[in-house]
């Protein structure tokens, strides 16, 4: 009975493209911290929420939100591969709770995940296997979405589940925040690649390899403004950032899935793991935003953030 947070943005070009060293520095700080404050609460189950990009959800069946009783990662970007550890009890408890409280949430018994959901482990327990998770996805990417406040729903059902456990659960929010990178989308791809995005499931490894190349010249070429993909905006990264930090999350559902697009990127719907992720913390009260770093680094295509948020101490 007993809650944590931790937020942060994924990509796969750290470590890959670097920006300048101080900034590799104060990302590496923040990590750390949030790493400090993931081993003193010394979480017993991890639920991640999570985007995926199409991986293991493609447009054979996209479901808004799965919740994962077992699952497996694909290992792109040179995240950990394999099976994840997952708390099977636990995913079935918190799908219930989610259905029970009118949210239609998809269930598998073989999940699929990447990148996505195993870079924050990898950064924060050093690999897949150190604690139980349950993966959730949220669709982030694949059009049409629902609205934004339904991650919140979900990530509400979710927590009043885990906080009837017996157990220190940490909340693991994954994505975001402001980016639009070079993923295709539906609308606008020719045939072979809405057949990918349609059916495309575990390419080959060069057919990976190509994917994830043209990630990283994307990567360079923004960082040295040579592309025509959107900037950055920190102003809106702040400011979802703050209503976070404010715990009235239901502030954003006015925000329409097009002024999402517009000021901040396709792919800033990834913030709904972090709404999900702080949805599911309220359920044990309110919270206090106990570390928050933020910057835009354009050379890993990301407005990038790391929060940890705990419950108020009265
Ligand atoms: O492989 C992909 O389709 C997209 C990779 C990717 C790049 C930048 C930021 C992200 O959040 C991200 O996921
Ligand atoms: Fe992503």
């Amino acid at each position: 009975m007993s809650l944590a947070l931790c937020a942060l943005s994924h990509t796969p070009v750290m470590g890959v493209h670097q920006p300048a060293d101080d900034v590799v520095d104060r990302v590496q700080a923040a990590i750390d911290d949030a790493r400090k404050f993931v081993v003193e609460f010394d979480p017993e189950l991890v639920v991640v929420f999570a985007p995926d990009h199409y991986n293991g959800f493609l447009y054979d069946l996209m479901p808004s939100f799965c919740i994962g009783a077992a699952a497996t990662a694909v290992g792109d970007y040179g995240t950990s591969g394999g099976p994840l550890p997952v708390d099977g009890s636990a995913a079935r408890a918190f799908t219930a709770a989610a259905l029970e409280r009118g949210v239609d949430v998809a269930f598998s018994e073989r999940m699929t995940v990447d990148h996505g959901c195993v870079q924050p482990l990898d950064l924060l327990f050093g690999g897949i296997d150190a604690v139980p998770v349950v993966p959730v996805f949220i669709n982030c990417v694949a059009e049409p979405l629902g609205p934004v406040g339904r991650a919140r729903l979900l990530g509400e059902a979710i927590g009043s589940a885990a906080v009837t456990l017996d157990r220190r659960v940490l909340l693991l929010g994954s994505g975001g925040l402001s980016h639009d990178p070079p993923v295709p989308r539906l609308a606008e791809a020719p045939p072979e690649v809405a057949e990918r995005l349609i059916a495309g499931r575990n390419p080959t490894p060069e057919q990976r390899a190509a994917r994830q190349a043209r990630v990283f010249d994307a990567a360079l070429a923004y960082a040295a403004g040579t592309t025509d993909l959107m900037p950055l905006n920190p102003e809106w990264d702040r400011r979802f950032l703050a209503v976070m930090a404010s715990g009235d999350l239901a502030q954003i559902d006015s925000w329409s899935n097009e002024s999402f697009v517009e000021q901040a990127g396709h792919s800033s719907h990834e913030v709904r793991t972090w709404l999900a992720a702080h949805a599911a913390l309220s359920a044990q009260g309110s919270y206090e935003v106990r570390s928050s770093f933020y910057e835009a680094i354009p050379e890993w295509l990301a407005g990038f953030g790391v929060t940890t948020a705990q419950p108020r101490r009265s």
